[in-house]
């Protein structure tokens, strides 16, 4: 049978990079960040043919360097917009590769708002859903099990994770700085009076989802566990009528990327944003 090659396109997918500018004020945790996520596609086109009918490679950027790539310009982008990321990275692989005749790049972004007046506080826009579970049993008390899902915030710094467990299967160093990104789901009981018809579920919402956002930045965090905890205390403290709070807090894990050439400097600037495997870390605190 005869057949001919009709079109080809090769790349990488999802490559996610976050980025932390920082004004470089000393000490890091006043310095004003902004934080800026993206999910790139990087497709190619050019005289590719051979690798496709004949097995020959020696044209092939590979596509783990396109994504080096990603994270390489990067740190020189300010990431500004996705559309000046784009050509930035579409006119890198024309220039670099004669032999590359198209460079398509296709960005999505998170876009994440500053979380109150923090300056290292962030929480994505537009994603926040409110929930609620009720069961009326006869001759029971209401039970109102209100809560919030996919509020994804992240800390720019103020996070770190050491001294914990050492044994054979520890690979991961101690850290003072990181990001800490996580996207929160909360489930917060109410039980008779507060959880009748005349309860203020309302200012209930307003008041857990603050407590739970200002304690997510108020203080340097030692592991996702103790912020938690941190933040179920400050939730049931703002609403008297909840008497249990439900947290559960995926670690998203934002990678120091490996900037190339080797040797580039990566000072918490650029990270590989990871979607799995994720920590998770849940827990369920009562008056
Ligand atoms: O806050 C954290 N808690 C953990 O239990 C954990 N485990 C890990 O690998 N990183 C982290 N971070």
């Amino acid at each position: 049978m005869s057949v001919r090659l009709a079109h080809n396109c090769y790349g990488k997918h999802r490559v996610r990079v976050s980025k932390v500018r920082r004004p470089r004020q000393a000490p890091s945790n006043q310095e004003r960040h902004e934080f800026v996520e993206a999910a790139v596609d990087v497709e190619l086109e050019g005289d590719f043919d051979a690798a496709f009918t004949e097995g020959d490679n020696r044209l092939v950027v590979a596509t783990d360097t396109c994504k080096n790539t990603v994270y390489a310009l990067a740190k020189d982008h300010d990431l500004e917009t996705i559309e000046s990321f784009g050509l930035a990275v579409a006119e890198h692989f024309l220039e670099r590769y004669t032999h590359v005749t198209l460079c398509r790049v296709s960005l999505t972004q998170t876009v994440w708002d500053r979380l109150g007046d923090s300056p290292h506080g962030f929480v994505a826009r537009d994603r926040a859903t409110p929930t609620a579970v009720v069961t009326l049993e006869r001759d029971a008390e209401p039970e109102v099990i209100a809560g919030v899902a996919k509020l994804l915030i992240a800390k720019t710094t103020e996070s770190g994770f050491t001294d914990f467990h050492r044994d054979e299967f520890r690979t991961l160093a101690d850290t003072d700085d990181r990001i800490l990104a996580t996207e929160l789901t909360a489930t917060w009981v109410y039980r008779g009076a507060g959880a009748g018809s005349g309860g203020d579920f309302i200012g209930n919402r307003r008041a857990v989802t603050s407590a739970l956002l200002t304690t997510f930045v108020d203080h340097y965090s030692r592991s996702v566990q103790e912020t938690l905890y941190r933040m179920a205390e400050a939730a049931l403290d703002a609403c008297p009528e909840a008497d249990e709070i439900t947290l559960a807090m995926p670690n998203k894990h934002h990678l120091l990327a490996k900037v190339v050439p080797e040797g580039t400097p990566n000072d918490n600037e650029v990270f590989v944003v990871t979607d799995e495997p994720f920590g998770y870390i849940t827990a369920t605190v009562k008056r």
